[in-house]
């Protein structure tokens, strides 16, 4: 298969399925046309983490790496009324593109942008006793996701679910070290998704419009 086929597929699941919409098309478009990187998930990838949430109920999610916040609607669309979402983002161009993005998705009063690296907004949402999530989203600095799977057991309840995004970067997490810091932090993760007994975990590779990739998911047991 070419990513030609792989890009055509993902159109007529859109076109089929309604994978997103205009909001989610505006919040797109005014990312790109901020100059924001295109490292946004796709459109059935948000749907999935939209339909993870649905099928979890959460009412309360954790992002890591809000970006413009496109992942941040389709999670957020999944909340009641009274559900939060707190996504964590170190840029702050990003954040104030991500906030005007959520406004317009008549999502500002669910969902809170918090700037800065995420290993320091961590502690003060532990501090602020901002948990219990019942989702988890990660997709911030790869080196990093051992310590952003660490933090999400603490603040994660049982039964919670956690979803790790570019856990196969174009299969350079099989090159090792040899993959550099990102792909080994993802190698990290994995090993500890596999020997936590708390977690009860899988991988499922992806290709699509952003190419080949794919998604770690776990469940919190105990
Ligand atoms: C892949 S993008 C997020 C994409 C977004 N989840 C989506 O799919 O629409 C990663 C984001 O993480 C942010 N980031 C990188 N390092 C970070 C850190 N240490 N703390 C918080 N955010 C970070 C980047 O600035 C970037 O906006
Ligand atoms: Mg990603």
């Amino acid at each position: 298969m070419s990513q030609q086929q792989w890009s055509a597929v993902d159109g007529y699941f859109t076109d089929l399925l309604g994978a997103d919409d205009e909001t989610l098309q505006a919040a797109q478009r005014e990312s790109d046309a901020a100059g924001l990187p295109p490292i946004a998930v796709t459109a059935h990838q948000g749907r999935l983490l939209h339909l993870l949430a649905r099928i979890r109920g959460a009412r309360r999610i954790l992002e890591i790496g809000t970006l413009g916040g496109y992942s941040t609607i389709h999670l957020a669309r999944s909340l009641p009324e009274d559900g939060r979402l707190v996504t964590l983002e170190y840029a702050p161009r990003h954040a104030e593109v991500a906030r005007a993005n959520i406004a317009r998705a008549g999502l500002a009063d669910r969902v809170e942008v918090r700037v800065g690296p995420a290993l320091e907004t961590l502690p003060v949402l532990e501090a602020e006793g901002g948990g219990p999530f019942d989702l988890v989203f990660i997709d911030a600095d790869k080196d990093n996701y051992p310590h952003y799977l660490e933090w999400s057991l603490r603040l994660a309840r049982v039964g919670a679910v956690i979803v790790l995004d570019n856990v196969v970067l174009g299969g350079a997490v099989l090159d090792g070290a040899a993959g550099g810091a990102r792909a080994q932090g993802v190698r990290t993760t994995l090993e500890l998704l596999a020997k936590d007994p708390r977690l009860d975990a899988t991988a499922v590779q992806t290709v699509g419009d952003k190419g080949w990739d794919g998604f770690a998911l776990a469940v919190i047991t105990g």
